[in-house]
C-alpha cells in the first residue's frame, strides 16, 4: 500500500479523501527538518503548504519519495531541482486558491485606503480618532497589477469592479488577454510612474526579487500605497521602511514576509503598515479546494500513474496511464537500446512516433525514451530528470508526431546523432502489448527484448552464427531468442541474442575477436 504523509496543517478533507483512494495516510503537521528527515524515507508521497521546506537534505533522505503536492500555489519552498535529480514529481493545485487570494488583495488595498486597521483598534482603545483617520477613494484611482496571471488577473476584475483603472506589467501578458481584462498593458516603468496603488502577484524568482526597491521607489508617484499578497521577497523591505518615513509611500499592505514565518520585522508597529500572517489563501472554500486537488492528484500519481498540475513533468491523465503502460516499456526498452549500443557523446535524439501511438500523449514516453537513453552513460537519470538532464548536456531532442501508419500499426524510432555517426533503433508493440524491436540502424529485426542480450554486428560472411552459438555454447550460455538482419547482401548485419545469463566482457572479447565482426556489445535491460 502506498503511504503519504500530511506535514502541514490542512483541512481534514485532505486526510479523508486519501483514506477514500485507498492510501495509507499520516498527518504529522508541525515537525522540523531533523523529524521530518528522520521519517520521509518511509513515504512515497508528501502533501505539504508552506510551513514545511523540502530542500535537498530532506530530498537525500527521501529514498522512496515519488511526489511533492503542494496545497497551494507558490512552490518556492521545495527545492525542485533536486526534487526532479530525485525523480520525484513536484504538483502544486494552480486554481484552487486564487480567487480567495485575489480577494484578500482587494480587501487589502480596500483596508490601506481607509485604514480600517488602525482605525478599528483605535476606537477599541476608546479614542474616536474621526480626523486622524481621512482615507482615500479607490474610485477613479489608477491600480499598477505587477503579474497578471491567475491571481492578478482576478484582483484586475475585481478592481475594475470598483471602478478604478487598471494598468498591469507582465511580460508574459498578451495584449489579446490585456483586452479582455480590459487593463492597459504596460512596461514596468510606466506602471510605477502612473499609478496611485500596486499589487503584486509574481511568483518569488531570480527575475523578481526585490522588484520593488530603492530604485523603483524613485520612479513612483508620492503617496502610492502598496499590497503585496503574493511573495515577501518581492520587497526589500528596508527600502519600504526608508520610503514609508520619508511620506514617498502613503502605506502598505503586507501579508507576506521576507522572513516566515515573521515574528520579527523591521516593519511591525508601523504606522502605515497594515499585516496579516500569510492569510492570502486562508478561507474555508480555498482550503477545502487545495487539500481535495492535493490528495487527488497525490493519489492518481502514486495509484495509476496520473499526472496533474506537475511543475517538473509533462501531465498525463488517469484514463492515458493505462493505455500509456505497455508504450512507456517500449519506449524505455527502445531507449535502452539506443544508448547501450551508442558509446560516444550525444548531439541529437530524434523521436519519431508512428499510427496509434501518435494519437496518444507522448511528452512522457519522450521521457521515458531519454531515461533509458541517458542512464548508460550518466547516473541518476530518471523520467522526471531526464529531459533536464540532456537540456544541460545540449543535447538537442526533437519529438516528431506521424498520424500515418507504416509497416507498423504503431511504431516508435529513436534517432541519435553522436559526434561520429547516426543510430536508429525502432519498436513496436503486438497485439497482446508486448514490446518488440523491429529495426537496428536501418537494419529489420525482429526480436524480444530480454534482460541479457547481445547485440552484434559483422560483415554477412558464412559461418558467423555458427562460431557465436559455438562461444556462447563453451561459456556455458543458454540463447532464449536470436533475431538476425542484414543490409543488401554482402553488407553489413545486425544480430541480436537474447541470453538467460548477463554476458561477461570475456564473452565479449571472444565475441569481437571473430573473423568479420565489426562490433560486439553485451546489453542489459
Ligand atoms: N498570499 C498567499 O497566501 C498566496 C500567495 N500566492 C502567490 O501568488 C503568486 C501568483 O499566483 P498565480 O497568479 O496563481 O500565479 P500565475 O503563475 O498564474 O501568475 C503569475 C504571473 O506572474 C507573471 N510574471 C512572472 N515573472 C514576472 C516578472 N518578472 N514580472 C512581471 N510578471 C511576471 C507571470 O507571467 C504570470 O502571469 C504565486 O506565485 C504565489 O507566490 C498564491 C496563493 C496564495
Ligand atoms: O498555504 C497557504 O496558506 C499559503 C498559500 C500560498 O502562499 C500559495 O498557495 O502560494
Amino acid at each position: 500500500m502506498v503511504k503519504v504523509l500530511i506535514s502541514d496543517k490542512m483541512s481534514p478533507l485532505a486526510e479523508q479523501t486519501f483514506k477514500d483512494r485507498g492510501v495509507d495516510v499520516d498527518f504529522k503537521p508541525g515537525m522540523n527538518k531533523e523529524e521530518l528527515i528522520a521519517v520521509i524515507g518511509e513515504y512515497d508521497g508528501l502533501a505539504i503548504r508552506s510551513a514545511t521546506k523540502v530542500d535537498a537534505d530532506v530530498l537525500a533522505a527521501a529514498k522512496n519519495l515519488k511526489v511533492i503536492g503542494r496545497a497551494g500555489i507558490g512552490v518556492d519552498n521545495v527545492d525542485i531541482p533536486s526534487a526532479t535529480a530525485n525523480g520525484t514529481v513536484v504538483m502544486n493545485t494552480p486554481f484552487g486558491n486564487s480567487t480567495t487570494t485575489a480577494e484578500h488583495a482587494i480587501s487589502m488595498t480596500l483596508a490601506l485606503a481607509r485604514q480600517i486597521p488602525q482605525a478599528s483598534e483605535s476606537t477599541h482603545k476608546g479614542k474616536w480618532e474621526k480626523s486622524r483617520f481621512m482615507g482615500v477613494e479607490v474610485t477613479n484611482k489608477k491600480l499598477g497589477i505587477i503579474g497578471c496571471g491567475n491571481i492578478g488577473a482576478l484582483a484586475a476584475e475585481r478592481a475594475i469592479g470598483l471602478k478604478m483603472k487598471v494598468l498591469a506589467f507582465d511580460p508574459y501578458l498578451s495584449p489579446e488577454r490585456a483586452v479582455e481584462l480590459g487593463v492597459k498593458k504596460v512596461e514596468l516603468d510606466e506602471l510605477f510612474a502612473e499609478v496611485d496603488f500596486i499589487s503584486l502577484h509574481t511568483p518569488l524568482t531570480d527575475q523578481t526579487r526585490g522588484i520593488i526597491g530603492t530604485e523603483a521607489f524613485k520612479k513612483m508617484k508620492d503617496g502610492v500605497r502598496i499590497v503585496n499578497c503574493a511573495r515577501g521577497g518581492l520587497i526589500d523591505e528596508a527600502a519600504l521602511k526608508e520610503a514609508l518615513d520619508s511620506g514617498k509611500v502613503a502605506g502598505a499592505a503586507l501579508d507576506v514576509f521576507e522572513v516566515e514565518p515573521a515574528k520579527d520585522n523591521i516593519l511591525f508597529g508601523h504606522e502605515k503598515v497594515i499585516c496579516t500572517p500569510h492569510l492570502g489563501a486562508s478561507t474555508t472554500e480555498a482550503q477545502v479546494n487545495v487539500a481535495v486537488q492535493v490528495a487527488e492528484q497525490l493519489s492518481d500519481y502514486l495509484l495509476s500513474g496520473g499526472v496533474t498540475n506537475a511543475l517538473n513533468m509533462p501531465s498525463l491523465s488517469s484514463e492515458e496511464a493505462p493505455k500509456l503502460k505497455p508504450y512507456m516499456e517500449l519506449a524505455g526498452d527502445i531507449g535502452g537500446f539506443a544508448g547501450q549500443i551508442t558509446g560516444s557523446s550525444l548531439k541529437s535524439i530524434t523521436v519519431e512516433y508512428e499510427g496509434h501511438v501518435a494519437g496518444l500523449n507522448v511528452k512522457p514516453l519522450t521521457a521515458v525514451v531519454l531515461q533509458g537513453l541517458l542512464s548508460p552513460l550518466l547516473q541518476s537519470v530518471n523520467m522526471v530528470n531526464a529531459p533536464v538532464v540532456a537540456k544541460e548536456r545540449n543535447i538537442d531532442v526533437t519529438e516528431t508526431v506521424h498520424e500515418r501508419e507504416g509497416d507498423y500499426h504503431t511504431l516508435i524510432k529513436v534517432t541519435v546523432e553522436t559526434e561520429k555517426r547516426t543510430r536508429s533503433v525502432s519498436g513496436t508493440l503486438f497485439a497482446n502489448g508486448a514490446p518488440r524491436i523491429v529495426e537496428v540502424n536501418g537494419v529489420n529485426i525482429e526480436c524480444e527484448v530480454d534482460d541479457f542480450m547481445i547485440y552484434a554486428v559483422n560483415e554477412d560472411k558464412p559461418g558467423f552464427i555458427g562460431a557465436l552459438g559455438t562461444i556462447l555454447g563453451h561459456n556455458g550460455i543458454n540463447i532464449a531468442n536470436f533475431s538476425l538482419g542484414r543490409h543488401p547482401e554482402g553488407g553489413e548485419a545486425v544480430a541480436v541474442v537474447g541470453v538467460d545469463t548477463e554476458i561477461s566482457d570475456i564473452v565479449i572479447d571472444q565475441l569481437t575477436a571473430l573473423p568479420h565482426v565489426l562490433t560486439a556489445k553485451s546489453l542489459s535491460f
